[in-house]
């Protein structure tokens, strides 16, 4: 396993913000899938990453049922300030595919939590495996990371691959009313570190930018 291709390109997001990144390719990723990795420039000694989820809904047509496509633009901004890297994993659905995540958000809409309605379908909770993940930061020379997520599954995976995670610090909350059950969900059912309010909410920035119980 090695890095393919690394070519330059400037992004342009639809509210005007833009950034430069390095897209990376790489050759025999353990599942043989077409992940990316985008490398922001920063001074940094350990890199900010992110690692995405591929949503199609919700990162390329704005869909408010999750919360992907505002974390992407988050991250993004995020990473052209700090430096890092962005892996964007090809594990749509939590790993089921994307026809099968709308078969289970017509579940959803049926009554079923986004869990239950995996598991009616014969899928597990959640399908995705962070061992290619680990093997793009591997190959990048990256073996210390302050890590964004607030799935605590990302962290634990990638340090059984022997990636050490100095810091997990959580994305902002971005609640919206089509979303908030699914939050809740994965606050309940995975323990995903998000700072659900009680009411209506948007985008509402978490106060520490730091980590969970720790200050720079
Ligand atoms: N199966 C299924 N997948 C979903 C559903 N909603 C979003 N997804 C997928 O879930 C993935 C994103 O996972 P999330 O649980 O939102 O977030 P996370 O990656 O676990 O945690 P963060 O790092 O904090 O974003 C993407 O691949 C989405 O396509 C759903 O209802 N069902
Ligand atoms: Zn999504």
């Amino acid at each position: 396993m090695s890095v393919r291709t690394r070519v330059r390109v400037p992004l342009r997001f639809p509210d005007g913000f833009t950034a430069t990144a390095d897209v990376i390719t790489f050759t025999g990723l353990v599942d043989g899938k077409e992940h990316l990795a985008l490398f922001f420039e920063g001074s940094s000694p350990v890199p900010l990453v992110r690692l995405h989820s591929e949503c199609l809904t919700g990162d390329v047509f704005g869909s408010e049922r999750c919360d992907c496509g505002p974390q992407l633009r988050e991250s993004v901004a995020r990473l052209s300030e700090t430096g890092g890297y962005l892996l964007y994993l090809r594990q749509e659905g939590r790993g089921i595919g994307l026809y099968a995540k709308l078969d289970a958000y017509a579940l959803q809409d049926q009554g079923l939590d986004t869990y239950a309605a995996n598991r009616a379908l014969g899928h597990a909770d959640d399908e995705r495996d962070y061992t290619a993940a680990a093997q793009m930061l591997t190959d990048l020379g990256v073996t210390t990371i302050d890590l964004l997520t607030n799935n605590p599954d990302k962290a634990r995976q990638l340090r059984l691959h022997e990636i050490a995670v100095r810091r997990v610090l959580p994305t902002d909350v971005h609640a919206n009313p089509a979303n908030m059950r699914y939050l809740q969900a994965k606050v309940d059912h995975t323990g995903h570190t998000i700072r659900l309010q009680v009411g209506p909410q948007v985008s509402v920035p978490v106060p520490n930018r730091s980590g969970w119980g720790s200050r720079e």
